[in-house]
């Protein structure tokens, strides 16, 4: 069986991404959502022209030098002035506040005299100056925030700003996970002989949590068909979007996933890919189910999330594939053969600006080396190997 191009296999992934179903959350917790409707403007902001100043407001055409105006009332952010200025008229007013109708300028009281009832300045003033013109921030029907586009905290601001009390964000998937392997144990136990701590699960879990709306984690099932049916047919009828099973993806007799799941109906689009880590990589649908079957080495499982399920994820929500940097290598890389390399690397910050430093570990059961790992290094297939300074592509392994 030959080895899938990475893009081939990212392609046939995609296809099987559903349509974006829009659901209505509040503003409270909109935070990390993909909006599914573009934010529209409900009103023009500011809804009236407002002064940026504590001052004065008047015609600029009266300030002239030595005049004083009479002080006619007040304007407050939240209570206007109710009448309009007339020549030679002033009106108090505060940060915020409506610009009574008459008056085209406001001054800052830094820059006035109060003298009872008056007011003169020490600037000349500036026609317009100090004045936010009604709709100078937007305009009603304004489409402020994009459809596909991630909501951060800056992004909640502006739509609570629109006045929109709920948003339309992109349903996320519910994602079960299933650790497979007789000799895995949880974390926190005591090892016996042969025994070796299941981490992927909890790497992907947190990898993936931020996308899903549950994500579920069937635990840990030994290598053996009755038991991985019985434990697969439990993760289905939890009725998930998209179900990740680790190890047994390859090629041994323990590895037994792929005839377990095609036993349960899942339909196998691919199996192998040429990269690595992560050769083994399986995927498949059972009914609107995306299955995915990564090799159970922890780092191949971890590189093919970020390669493979992220982009998935991503498609699910309506966001683009996730962009790929270039960056100048800190380091010589070593010649690559025919499989494209996920190549670990850490992000440092040189005087001259980020570079990526490879980490020389390829192993793929090299637990450790993915500590200081910030991003992979995209190396093609036979790539030569570069030289310290080249700009290479990367994956940025923690941005969403
Ligand atoms: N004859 C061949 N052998 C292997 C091939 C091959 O093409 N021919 N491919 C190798 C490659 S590449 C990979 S990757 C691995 C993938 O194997 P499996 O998916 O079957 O993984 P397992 O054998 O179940 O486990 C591999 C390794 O990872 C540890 N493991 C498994 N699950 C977990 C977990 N949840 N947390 C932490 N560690 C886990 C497991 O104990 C093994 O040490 O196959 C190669 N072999
Ligand atoms: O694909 Mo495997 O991850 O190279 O060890």
């Amino acid at each position: 069986m030959s080895l899938l191009p990475v893009e081939d296999a990212l392609r046939a992934i995609l296809a099987h991404v559903p349509e974006i179903v829009a659901e209505e959350v509040p503003l409270s917790s909109a935070e990390g959502r993909v909006l599914a409707q573009p934010l529209l403007a409900r009103h023009d902001q500011p809804p009236f022209d407002a002064s940026a100043m504590d001052g004065y407001a008047m015609r600029a055409a009266d300030v002239a030098e030595g005049a004083r105006l009479r002080i006619v009332g007040m304007s407050q952010a939240g209570a206007a002035f109710a009448g309009s200025i007339a020549p030679g008229e002033a009106v108090r007013i505060f940060t915020g506040a409506p610009v009574p109708a008459g008056a085209d300028t406001v001054i800052m009281q830094e820059q006035a005299v109060r003298e009872g009832d008056f007011v003169r300045f020490t600037a000349p003033a500036r026609l317009g100056h100090s004045i936010r013109p009604r709709g100078n921030d937007f305009t009603n029907g304004q489409s402020l925030i994009d459809i596909g586009t991630r909501l951060t905290p800056m992004r909640i601001a502006v739509a609570a700003a629109a006045n929109a009390a709920t948003l339309a964000v992109s349903r996320r998937p519910r994602i079960g996970l299933l650790a497979t392997g007789d000799e895995l144990v949880l974390p926190g136990t005591p090892l016996g002989q042969d025994q070796i701590v299941a981490s992927n699960s909890f790497g992907l879990g947190a990898m993936l949590a931020p996308y899903a709306e549950a994500m579920t984690d069937h635990g840990i099932v030994e290598d053996q068909a009755n038991a991985l049916r019985d434990r697969l047919e439990h993760a289905f009828a939890a009725a998930p979007d998209i179900l990740i099973t680790t190890g047994g993806a390859s090629v041994g007799e323990h590895d037994l996933v792929q005839d377990a799941l095609k036993d349960m109906g899942v339909t196998l689009d691919f199996w192998r890919i040429n990269m690595r880590p992560g050769k083994p990589l399986m995927f498949g649908t059972r009914g609107k189910t995306l299955v995915f079957g990564l090799p159970g080495n922890p780092v191949s499982a971890m590189v093919t999330a970020l390669v493979f399920i992220k982009p998935t994820l991503r498609a699910w929500l309506g966001l683009d594939e996730p962009e790929h940097w270039r960056l100048p290598l800190a380091a010589d890389t070593p010649p690559n053969a025919a499989r494209r390399h996920f190549m670990r690397a850490s992000l440092v910050h040189l005087p001259e600006g980020p570079h990526l430093l490879p980490i020389a570990q390829t192993d793929s059961g090299h637990t450790s080396s993915l500590a200081g790992a910030d991003m992979l290094i995209v190396q093609p297939e036979n790539d030569p190997g570069q030289r310290a300074g080249t700009l290479v592509e990367a994956l940025p392994i923690d941005a969403f």
